[in-house]
């Protein structure tokens, strides 16, 4: 229910997914480039989630769960990762700015989860 969702942020970036076979990231979604990546703050039950849109064709190309205890591992300015149970993700942010900002809302949520 999109009405008790808020954004708290958000950002630039290309959404990517590492594949474990071929040992190299790979665009989430039907194709490469940026989506506007969101984070969505559910304020009723106090939920976290990453949600990222193409900018072209607003393909959903990431909807995860931000869970406590997520390590958000920031491996350079412009790109940041994390884990879930299933999959690595990883944030090419088009500008630094962007990148500050989003880690910024995601340590928040991961505060006051
Ligand atoms: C314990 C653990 O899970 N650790 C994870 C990282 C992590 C830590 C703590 C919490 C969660 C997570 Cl997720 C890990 O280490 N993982 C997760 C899967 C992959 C990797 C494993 C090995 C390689 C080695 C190198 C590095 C990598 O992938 N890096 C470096 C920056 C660099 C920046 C940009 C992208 C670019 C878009 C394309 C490509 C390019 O530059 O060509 N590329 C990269 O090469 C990108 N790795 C990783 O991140």
């Amino acid at each position: 229910d999109q009405m008790f969702e808020q954004s708290i942020i958000g950002a630039r970036a290309s959404v990517m997914v590492y594949d474990d076979n071929q040992k190299k990231w790979v665009p989430s979604g039907s194709s490469s480039g940026l989506s506007k990546v969101q984070i969505y703050h559910h304020q009723q039950n106090n939920t976290f989630r990453v949600v990222g849109r193409k900018l072209q064709d607003h393909e959903v190309v990431i909807n995860c769960s931000i869970l406590k205890g997520l390590k958000y591992n920031q491996a350079t300015a412009t790109f940041h990762q994390w884990r879930d149970s299933k999959f690595v993700y990883g944030l090419n942010f088009s500008s630094q700015n962007d990148a500050e900002n989003f880690a910024r809302a995601m340590m928040h949520a991961l505060e006051v989860l």
